[in-house]
This record gives C-alpha cells, sequence and structure tokens, in this order.
C-alpha cells in the first residue's frame, strides 16, 4: 500500500508590505516570504472510507473536522484517504501551518493519484497556499496569487519566537491605519551574503506589526525579548502574528539565543530555524 508523507514548512515573511485594497476587501501584498526547517507533516494512505487524525504537540485546539484545511484540501480530490496530520507549528499564529498544511495535502494527494494538475479549488482554500505550494524562497504579490521564486537568499538562521496566543488575520488587516503603503523596491538585492542581507532586510518592513500590537500587546515583549538576544541582528513579525523571528548571522548564534530564550520564556513557543 502507498504511504505518502509529505512536511508542511512554517512559511515566514520576511517582509510584509501591505500596497492596497481591492474591492472585495482583500489586501494587496507585497512580501518575500521564506520557509522554515521546522514544520507539520502530513501522512496520506488510500482508504476504503475517508479518515482524518490530528496528532502532535501542537495538536490541541486545532479542528478535526472537515472544517481543517487539510480535510478540505482532500476533498477536492473526490477520493476516500486516511490522514495523518501531525500538528508541531502553533496554529493562527502567521507561520501558515493551516496554508502549509494544505499545500502538502495537495501535494501528497497528487503523488497518490498521478494527477499533476491541481484541483478546481485548491488556491482558494487560502491566499499562501500558493506561495506554500512553492515551498522555496518568494516574492509573493496580489493578495497571493503572485508568486515569482527567489533564487538569491543567502543562508538565513533564525529564532522564531510564540507566545502562545491565536491572532485572527482578519482581524489584524481591518485595524490597520493605512492600506497603502510603498512595494519593496522592483528589483531584490541579487548576491548579498547573509549580513548585507539582513541590513537590507531591516530597511524594509511588516506592515500588520503595528495593527497586531494593538491587538496582542505581547507581541511587542516578544519583538524586544528577540532584539535584545546576543547575536541578533534584526527581530520582526512574520504574517499577521503573533509569531516573530529574529535573524542571527550563524546557526550557532541562533541555536545559542533560542536556548537563552527557551530559559527565560519555558511558556513560549521557540524554534532555532534555518531559512530558505
Ligand atoms: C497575512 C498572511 C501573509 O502571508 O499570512 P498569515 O498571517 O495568515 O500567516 C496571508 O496573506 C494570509 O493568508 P491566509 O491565512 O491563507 O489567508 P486567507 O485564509 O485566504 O484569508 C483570511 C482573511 O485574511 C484577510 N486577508 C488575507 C489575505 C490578504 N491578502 N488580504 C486579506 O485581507 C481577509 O480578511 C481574509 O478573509
Ligand atoms: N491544518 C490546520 N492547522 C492549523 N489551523 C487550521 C488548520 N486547518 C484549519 N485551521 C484553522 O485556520 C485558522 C488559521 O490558522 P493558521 O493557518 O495556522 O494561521 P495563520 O493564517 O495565522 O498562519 C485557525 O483558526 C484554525 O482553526
Amino acid at each position: 500500500m502507498s504511504i505518502i508523507k509529505v512536511f508542511a514548512p512554517a512559511k515566514v515573511n520576511l517582509t510584509l508590505h501591505v500596497t492596497g485594497q481591492r474591492k472585495d476587501g482583500y489586501h494587496l501584498l507585497d512580501s518575500l516570504v521564506a520557509f522554515a526547517d521546522v514544520g507539520d507533516r502530513v501522512t496520506v494512505m488510500p482508504a476504503p472510507a475517508p479518515r482524518f487524525e490530528v496528532t502532535g504537540p501542537r495538536a490541541d485546539g486545532v479542528p478535526t473536522d472537515n472544517t481543517n484545511l487539510v480535510a478540505r484540501a482532500a476533498a477536492l480530490f473526490g477520493i476516500p484517504v486516511h490522514i495523518l496530520l501531525s500538528k508541531h507549528l502553533p496554529a493562527s499564529a502567521g507561520i501558515g501551518g493551516g496554508s502549509s498544511d494544505a499545500a502538502a495535502t495537495l501535494l501528497a494527494l497528487s503523488d497518490l493519484t498521478g494527477d499533476t494538475k491541481l484541483p478546481e479549488g485548491a488556491t482558494e482554500l487560502g491566499a499562501d497556499v500558493r506561495v506554500c505550494l512553492m515551498r522555496q524562497a518568494a516574492r509573493m504579490r496580489g493578495i497571493g496569487e503572485d508568486v515569482i521564486p527567489y533564487h538569491d537568499l543567502p543562508p538565513l538562521f533564525a529564532v522564531l519566537a510564540n507566545p502562545g496566543i491565536a491572532v485572527s488575520t482578519p482581524a489584524v488587516f481591518a485595524a490597520l491605519a493605512t492600506k497603502t503603503n510603498p512595494p519593496m523596491p522592483k528589483k531584490l538585492p541579487k548576491g548579498l551574503k547573509t549580513r548585507g542581507f539582513i541590513d537590507w532586510l531591516a530597511t524594509q518592513r511588516n506592515d500588520l506589526e503595528a495593527p497586531a500590537i494593538d491587538a496582542a500587546p505581547v507581541i511587542a515583549s516578544v519583538l524586544q525579548a528577540l532584539s535584545s538576544l546576543p547575536g541578533a541582528r534584526l527581530a520582526r513579525m512574520s504574517g499577521s502574528g503573533a509569531t516573530c523571528f529574529a535573524l542571527f548571522d550563524t546557526e550557532k548564534a541562533a541555536q545559542d539565543a533560542a536556548r537563552g530564550l527557551s530559559a527565560r520564556q519555558p511558556d513560549w513557543w521557540v524554534e532555532p530555524v534555518r531559512l530558505s
């Protein structure tokens, strides 16, 4: 029997510029997205009837019914499968857990069925699903439908930190004071090494940081804690929060900093990661 396992990496918005709003309310973005080496795991196997289970250290509170994006993605293929979702990423956390799980499910079912074409409705599962299907650094524009791979990401080492509060993406977008902010430069940097690239990132923004902090002031404490870690070069929020990241010049600096932060904040989710 074929059992297909697909990793669903955390998505990190290294930048997130909100550049406008469509008539239907969705916001136009210009975001440089990368993927971490931590994530959820989706296992799919053929079954006589559909079955869906959620396990893992971060399974609490994740829907186990057909509202889960994994179940919705699988249903698009119209064949019965048994799916195991192992949750390692916090939910409603700005790191695209649901979208990455949905993308992993689409990839697993394509593999199982041999269908190379995505089923209708696949990318409507969420604005981040398209970039999550790409699973590599990319510039994402529009509301997430315009995704171009970015091949110039140098080695990037980060600490991800989430204080354990869920943030509502629609509420954060709705609270944004200015909807038309400048995009990133037309041409993104090419050939920069880690240090220079982090310096460039520091000139860019996450426009959702301010409204997310208004909704959940603990995010300001997370950013403060990350920026004061030894060797931290830049601290920023990912997506609509509450997960924030700090960037370091070396893998060792990120690992040491993550150990220190975990010891001080044992209730936070803290992970040293490599981004690509
Ligand atoms: C903000 C971002 C940045 O990568 O990440 P997260 O914070 O979710 O991780 C994404 O654009 C989120 O993508 P995703 O979580 O897939 O969004 P969806 O489920 O499609 O939309 C949830 C809600 O967010 C708002 N929304 C989402 C995307 C967008 N470009 N404009 C919006 O205004 C809408 O209110 C929408 O109803
Ligand atoms: N597979 C999934 N994992 C996590 N949350 C999910 C999943 N499927 C549906 N959801 C729902 O999607 C919402 C957003 O979760 P998530 O995608 O993790 O957040 P974000 O959009 O901030 O990255 C949550 O309210 C959760 O109930």
